[in-house]
């Protein structure tokens, strides 16, 4: 779990949405440090857009709370949206107007200093400033949104699928200039499938699974907290102990066995014998494309073999 503090960026606590039979978000509770880069996954209809727009004020939880930089999310939804950048996956502009004329549009609701950003950031990202909106290509539209979110230089920044549309060029270049945010302490929530992207720029990853948190935790704490133990058994269908630990997946092939575990303790080999029926044991690393699909992979088989060593660790979601 992890726990609320004055530098939460932003919080939920036991958030409840539902869409007549639909379950969007079941009890997600979850603290947003400030100045990381902090990644949403899930797969589709996971929930993750769902949890934007309530921290965005545009969809109310059912029951629980959300705050962003300290205003409750139903009551100060105003106050939220001119203090943070946002870009939905859809972003909806004014497409008679240019990239030119709609950043001097945008300019009027903020302080000194947007417009020059503003237009830094079009030439950065080599938006033609001059047509109009609905004459851009899908890419350079999702261009000018991000412009658009960042030209106050928001202390929060949350995007919603950003670099859907981008080139792989102008995504490295977008990535990296939210790890450039978090340095100077700005705080980046982004919500995407491209795990191998999140892998290379986030600080913080939470997985959401059929809408519940299943994993919050440092990437480089998960990534050295799950392991991929790998035995070979004597004969298909020997019965050997599950390893110690948070057993996420089992997967049998043939007589290789492969479990994906959290929390592996570093004694674990000494419950494999010559007599266990285990040889050829080794662990690894998992990447955070195989965590993710540990995690949400439906078709995986979870051992229910109760595990009184079990140790469920600072990664495991408050909810
Ligand atoms: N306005 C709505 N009315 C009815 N159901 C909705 C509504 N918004 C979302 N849902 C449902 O809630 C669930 C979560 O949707 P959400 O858009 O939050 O998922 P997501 O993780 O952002 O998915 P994707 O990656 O495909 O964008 C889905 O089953 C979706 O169909």
């Amino acid at each position: 779990m992890n726990t609320f503090s004055p530098e939460s960026a932003l919080s939920l606590k036991s958030v409840h949405k539902r869409f007549k039979q639909t379950v969007a978000l079941h009890d997600v509770s979850l603290h947003v440090p400030k100045g990381v880069v902090f990644a949403l996954l899930g797969e589709n209809g996971a929930g993750k857009s769902t949890l934007i727009k309530i921290l965005t004020g545009f969809v109310s939880a059912d029951y629980g709370h959300a705050s962003v930089l300290g205003h409750d999310c139903e009551i100060e939804s105003m106050k939220i949206r001119r203090s943070i950048g946002y870009v939905s996956d859809t972003p909806a502009l004014y497409d008679w107007m240019t990239p030119s004329e709609i950043g001097w549009f945008t300019s009027a609701f903020y302080a000194d200093g947007f417009l020059t950003r503003y237009q830094t950031l079009l030439t950065e990202l080599n938006v033609p400033a001059a047509t109009k909106i609905k004459d851009l290509s899908k890419g350079q539209r999702a261009k000018v949104a991000l412009a658009l979110a960042i030209g106050h230089d928001p202390e929060l920044l949350i995007l919603d699928e950003p670099t859907s549309g981008l080139d792989p060029m102008v995504r490295r270049q977008f990535l990296e200039s939210m790890v450039d945010r978090a340095a100077v302490g700005r705080t980046v929530l982004l919500s995407s499938h491209q795990i191998n992207e999140v892998e290379r720029v986030a600080d913080w990853v939470a997985i959401l699974h059929h809408g519940q948190l299943k994993v919050v935790a440092p990437l480089e704490e998960l990534k050295t907290n799950v392991r991929i133990v790998t035995a070979t058994v004597d004969s298909v269908g020997s019965v050997v102990p599950v390893p110690r630990g948070d057993v996420l997946t089992e997967t049998q092939t043939g007589r290789q066995i492969r479990w994906i575990v959290r929390g592996l303790p570093d004694d674990w080999q000494d419950d494999y014998p010559p007599s266990s029926g285990a040889t050829k044991l080794s662990a690894e690393r998992a990447t955070l494309e195989e965590i993710f699909i540990a995690v949400c992979d439906d078709r995986a088989t979870r051992p229910v073999i109760a595990n009184d060593h079990a140790e469920t660790g600072s990664m495991e979601a408050a909810s």
